[in-house]
């Protein structure tokens, strides 16, 4: 995804503090060494979560571009109701009879608590950037989780911040003797202004699977999809840049690589009413959810194989 890469540098984790800066950034490691924050000097921050991996922020000059709902529980008690939660190895409720049926919805990957592996400056075509590594394996996992999904993984999921992007990749590598099969999924809850004044281009023609129609398939009819009511389908087979449009004008570029799907989801205001941790219930209108991801069919890694996806996200400030 980018053309130049320095290598990792590791972070002094286990300070109570860790700043590192160079002349464009820096990346700070909250005093509980439970966050990160990412910052580049011209005015871009990124806070993630090292519970989750969770981006729970993305701001370019104090506006915040991701929606966080005010209820959400960020202590680790439970997953984060908005910004980018990661879905692995399974999108939504695991299917009876296959291998993750004993997870819970969206898996384990947004529930865990990932370690921090390191940092690295970026530079692609002039633009610089601030990059950080988190992991995740099968050694790290509960035992509880490790024998409801008894495979040998690990995920190495890296959160890059540019002056106007936010790129988030994730690589599945299988050291085991077995292949595995999965879903993943960036869930990305975008802060909008006003869910009337918006459209999301790029899906049309497409076949979607609509989760509030029973999950039948249907094919897409519009150029710009508007949302009225509550909205979760599965796009499938979609091109890689999705444009969210205020009004006319593109607000953000969802732009995936390696990944097959998208998922589109409001809750809307019925939807909203029943999810405790979502607040304001309002809120539906000033999010959407755009969520790249390989989730309409498994993805099988072989052993000693590795898989390799990401999205950027855009904002047309
Ligand atoms: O409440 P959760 O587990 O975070 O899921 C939120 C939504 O996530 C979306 O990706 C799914 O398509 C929806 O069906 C689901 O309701």
């Amino acid at each position: 995804m980018s053309a130049h890469k320095k290598k990792p540098v590791p972070l002094a984790v286990g300070r109570s503090t860790a700043q590192e800066s160079s002349s464009h950034g820096s990346i700070q490691i909250s005093d509980d060494s439970q966050s990160v924050t990412l910052s580049l000097v011209s005015g871009a921050s990124a806070k993630v979560l090292l519970y989750g991996a969770t981006v729970v922020s993305w701001k370019i000059q104090e506006r915040e571009l991701l929606w966080l709902s005010e209820a959400s529980a960020l202590d680790g008690s439970k997953a984060v109701r908005g910004g980018i939660p990661l879905v692995f190895p399974v999108f939504g409720p695991p299917p009876a009879g296959t291998a993750v049926e004993k997870l819970a919805q969206h898996g384990f990957a947004r529930t865990s608590k990932w370690n921090l592996l390191g940092r690295v400056e970026e530079e692609t075509e002039g633009d610089k950037g601030v990059r950080v590594d988190f992991g995740l394996s099968s050694d790290s996992l509960d035992d509880e989780t490790k024998a409801k999904w008894p495979y040998e993984f690990g995920l190495i999921y890296s959160v890059t911040l540019r002056e106007s992007t936010l790129e988030t990749k994730m690589v599945v590598q299988n050291p085991g003797s077995a292949a595995f099969e999965f879903n993943v999924l960036f869930h990305t809850y975008l802060r909008i202004p006003d869910v009337s004044t918006i459209g999301v281009q790029g899906l049309n023609s497409l076949t979607y699977r609509d989760k509030t129609l029973g999950g039948t398939e249907h094919q897409e009819s519009s150029d710009v999809i508007k949302i009225a009511s509550q909205t979760d389908r599965v796009y499938k087979s979609a091109p890689d840049a999705i444009t969210v449009l205020e009004d006319d004008k593109p607000l953000y570029t969802v732009t995936k690589t390696g990944l097959n799907d998208v998922v589109l989801w409001n809750p809307y205001s019925d939807g909203a009413e029943k999810i405790g941790d979502w607040e304001p219930k309002e809120g539906y209108k000033n999010m959407v959810c755009v969520e790249a991801g390989s989730v309409a069919d498994w993805q099988t890694l072989e052993q000693e194989s590795t898989w390799e996806g990401g999205v950027t996200h855009k904002a047309h400030l």
